[in-house]
């Protein structure tokens, strides 16, 4: 039973190898320079273990001699510290460069986020975007720098290591490669079997993430439906399901890292015998089998960390595509982030609103959710869009917002089209109250501010007591500086209604769009706002969304939708009479007889 993201709808694919690199240069493209220098040092420290066999060689042979050893000694001594230093301060360098690399691709993707459409996000689940830039980008820390580095020094110090081998002794090098290429072919098949684990271990950390946030997100529903057990167990499948590729991974890994070292025991066993043979015909001095044999053990480590930088390779890949994958989703220009100041421009005019034969649909193959939909507001006053629920109502404030884009015809505000306009700006003569009026976890001034940052303490004062949330205030324990919990779950409904109208009038827009926005309130409350809703349309074009007629019945215009239509436009006393559907809402709502003929 797995509704969380389902992978055609994400569309998990993975990258190919020439587009993983690409984007893994991109990455660290800025710390190229670092990564060189990590490199050098992890070079001379590598360097270094190399001159130590030879350095044997000649301290053995120096033995056979007679001569003294104080000085192969102190060189050989200099040599490890060196080495072993080199390799200490490339290590720091690397890691304080693989933080920058996880930092800079979080920011890139926090930055998109943000920005992204909502017909992308409608396809996401937020729970898995959120993994990506929390677990998805600690993969890259590996992949970006060590895994770089090692594959580097580790093909370097391999290709050293066999020349030094050849002139040693040709044949017995030849005994060493036959038995790494045999075990190193089999190594290549195991592959892409961790980067496929690797990838399938990080969708299930995403669905967890998708699980939490959904039971998060309706909580109490949980509680009350008694349905924790039934989400825990949903959520701890995905935990499962990520523990079972992570060690279906760490198995091939394992199985990797034997094959590292199966490679040296059997070449050793292999060059032991063949070596040992030509020591005794006298092909070969003794001192050249022993650091042969040296040369040999040295080498598991260029061949270790080649594996290693495969597997983080694989791993790293796995977590790229995950990361591309959201950089290839739709998103919005950047906007140049300016601070709206309450009432801070000069001529405040209210936007005239125009829909030319608009056609809509969330998506292709989705039906038309608006059908030629025609209606002009031409500024100042309120007008209320009713009709039954599903008819495409909010729609239209979504596409005012360009939230989504319209599939045909335009819209107009203020006589140009919307596209035409720059987004940010559009968004800011606007003053939004969703549906369901959310508020943000934060103090009670942190949302009132959110919507016009630069707000000063008298603007603020002003709209609490237009929204009578002045007494509110009072009562808190801290006043506006008192958290309001997750989504606000410490006000009341009414409350948060309220303080989401406060918030959008705060902003001072010139065109208001309330999309239920007063459903929530109790009667008085319902009147007093009807009155700052009647007071803010004197100079600001007020759209509102009602279901309750009563809110509506002093609208300066009505438009009737069903079914993605305009049906009819006027004012309630002319709609009553005019408009069968229209009527048929009045008299069962308001209690009023259909005056409608053919009702
Ligand atoms: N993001 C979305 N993706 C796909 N379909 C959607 C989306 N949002 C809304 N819809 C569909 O569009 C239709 C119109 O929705 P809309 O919210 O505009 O209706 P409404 O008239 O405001 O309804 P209500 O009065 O119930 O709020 C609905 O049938 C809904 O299923």
């Amino acid at each position: 039973m797995n509704t969380a993201s389902a992978p055609e709808e994400t569309g998990a694919e993975s990258l190919r190898v020439h587009e993983t690199l690409k984007a893994l240069y991109g990455y660290v493209r800025p710390h190229r320079w670092t990564v060189v220098l990590g490199l050098l040092l992890a070079l001379v420290g590598a360097a270094g273990g190399l001159l130590q066999p030879l350095a044997t060689k000649a301290l053995v042979d120096r033995l056979s001699s007679g001569g003294t050893l104080a000085t192969i000694l102190l060189a050989l001594t200099a040599l490890v510290l060196l080495s072993t230093v080199a390799e200490a301060f490339g290590a720091y360098v690397l890691e304080r460069t693989a933080e920058s690399v996880v930092l800079a691709a979080r920011r890139s993707l926090i930055g998109r986020m943000l920005r992204l459409r909502l017909s992308a996000v409608d396809r996401m689940q937020p729970g898995d975007l959120m993994s990506r830039v929390t677990s998805d980008t600690t993969l890259l820390r590996a992949v970006s720098t060590q895994a770089v580095v090692n594959a580097a020094t580790g093909a370097l110090t391999l290709i050293a290591a066999v020349v030094v081998m050849a002139f040693l002794d040709a044949l017995l090098l030849g005994v060493t490669l036959g038995v790494v290429v045999v075990v190193g072919a089999g190594a290549a098949l195991v592959m892409p079997r961790i980067g496929q684990a690797a990838e399938r271990s990080q969708a299930a950390v995403g669905e967890m993430s998708t699980g939490l946030e959904r039971v998060f997100g309706a909580f109490r529903t949980v509680k009350a439906s008694g349905a924790e057990q039934r989400e825990t167990a949903r959520i701890e499948a995905s935990a499962r399901r990520a523990w079972r590729h992570g060690v279906r991974g760490a198995k091939w890994e394992a199985l990797l890292g034997t094959a590292d070292n199966l490679a040296v025991e059997l070449a050793f066993l292999a060059v032991l015998a063949v070596g040992g043979a030509r020591v005794a015909s006298g092909d070969i001095p003794v001192s050249t089998l022993i650091a042969f044999l040296l040369y040999l053990f040295y080498l598991m480590e260029p061949v270790y960390k080649l594996v290693e930088a495969a597997s983080a390779y694989q791993e790293g890949a796995a977590a790229i595509s995950r990361i591309q994958e959201v950089d290839r989703l739709a998103a919005e220009p950047p906007a140049a982030d300016r601070p709206v100041r309450a009432g801070a421009a000069a001529v405040r005019r209210p936007a005239a609103v125009r829909f030319e034969n608009v056609s809509f649909r969330y998506g292709p193959g989705l039906p038309y959710i608006h059908r030629r939909v025609d209606f002009e507001v031409p500024g100042a006053g309120m007008t209320a869009f009713v009709g039954p629920s599903g008819a495409g109502k909010s729609t239209v404030f979504s596409l005012i917002e360009r939230f989504y884009e319209t599939t045909g015809g335009r819209i107009l505000v203020d006589g140009t089209d919307i596209r035409q306009w720059p987004l940010s700006e559009l968004r800011s003569v606007i003053g939004y109250v969703e549906q369901d009026a959310p508020v943000l976890a934060g103090t009670l001034r942190e949302n009132l501010v959110f919507s016009a940052p630069g707000a000063t303490d008298d603007d603020i004062r002003a709209v609490l007591v237009r929204t009578r949330l002045d007494t509110l205030v009072e009562r808190l324990p801290h006043g506006l500086n008192t958290l309001v919990g997750h989504r606000g779950s410490k006000l009341s409904g009414g409350e948060r209604q309220r303080v989401a109208i406060a918030r959008a009038l705060l902003r001072r827009p010139r065109l208001l769009l309330l999309d239920e926005a007063t459903s929530q309130l109790d009667a008085v409350n319902e009147l007093a706002m009807r009155d700052v809703i009647a007071e803010t349309a004197r100079d600001t074009t007020v759209l509102v969304v009602a279901h309750r007629l009563s809110t509506v019945t002093d609208a300066d215009r009505i438009v009737v939708m069903d079914a993605g239509k305009v049906r009819a436009i006027g004012t309630h006393q002319e709609l009553a009479v005019e408009d069968e559907l229209y009527a048929q809402l009045a008299a069962t709502q308001l209690l009023v007889p259909a005056e409608h003929p053919a009702v």
